[in-house]
């Protein structure tokens, strides 16, 4: 089959001919619109708790799609808020961007975009045996987005992605990152999310995500991301730069849309 992409003859509006779930009713990304965020004033929802371990040598690869980091943590938890009494252990995070940074996330907040997306991929080890069987289920995996803001100070974590690029230029390529990562960093002070029961927003478009995404965006400069937009989606010397990798927002249809304010 062609492989899928963004581009007008491969992208998010021709996913559904090659996977059906990509039409489906709890697809992902959806526009937040913070006015129809009910509030769990009466705290049905416990506090969400992350904990994650500083890892060296973490490999960060090129899919062709974007860059993608592996860090399978056994030691990480993700778990309480809207993830009841199940543990979600990390596996992966990526991100998502544009090529300008007027557009870039994937989520929008009453239909304004972000310069970009990091999403942290965590699966749902209480009830699963592995990530491709989480990955069928609809509590499966559980994904932390964190916004993207274009300021002057560059953050020196996404830093260390960014000085590895160079080395996984096209698509296929991998290399270990040296320094060490720590997930917490990725996050913003303020705790407060939106979540709702969406899908990946890559295909195949599984409805298997617990959408948490964070309301308070984090920094990043315009050089990290420019440096982005280098990656190639091709494994050879044609040059095709991955400019874009975001899918538009999806219908929220009759799905809960709740917020925490941590
Ligand atoms: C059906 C097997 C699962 C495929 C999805 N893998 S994933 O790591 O969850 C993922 C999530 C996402 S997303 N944007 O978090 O839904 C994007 C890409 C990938 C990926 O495959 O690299
Ligand atoms: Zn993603």
């Amino acid at each position: 089959a062609a492989e899928w992409g963004y581009s007008p003859t491969n992208g998010p509006d021709v996913w559904a001919r090659l996977f059906p779930q990509a039409g489906g009713a709890r697809q992902s990304p959806v526009d937040i619109c913070t006015s129809i965020a009910s509030s769990d004033s009466n705290l049905e929802m416990k506090k969400l708790t992350f904990a994650y371990e500083s890892q060296s040598d973490l490999r960060i690869l090129n899919t062709g799609h974007g860059w993608k980091v592996e860090a399978p943590q056994s030691g990480s938890r993700l778990e309480g808020g809207p993830l009841g009494e199940d543990i979600y252990q990390l596996e992966q995070f990526h991100c998502h961007w544009g090529e300008t940074s007027a557009e870039g996330s994937e989520h929008t907040v009453d239909g304004r975009a972000y310069a970009g997306e990091l999403h942290l991929v965590h699966w749902n080890t209480t009830k699963y045996q592995s990530f491709a069987e989480a990955a069928q289920h609809p509590d499966g995996l559980a994904v932390l987005g964190v916004f993207f803001d274009v300021g002057n100070e560059s953050n020196d974590e996404i830093e260390k992605i960014v000085s590895t690029l160079s080395e996984i230029k096209f698509k296929g390529q991998f290399t270990d990152i040296p320094d060490v990562i720590d997930p917490t960093t990725f996050l913003p002070s303020g705790l407060g999310y939106w979540t709702y029961l969406g899908s990946l927003t890559t295909p195949p478009c599984n409805e298997c995500v617990i959408w948490i995404v964070y309301k308070e965006p984090i920094t990043v400069t315009e050089e990290q991301l420019v440096q982005f937009r280098c990656l190639s989606a091709c494994s050879g010397e044609a040059e095709e730069f991955i400019v874009k990798n975001y899918r538009p927002p999806q219908p929220l249809g009759n799905r809960a849309l709740r917020e925490c304010n941590a």
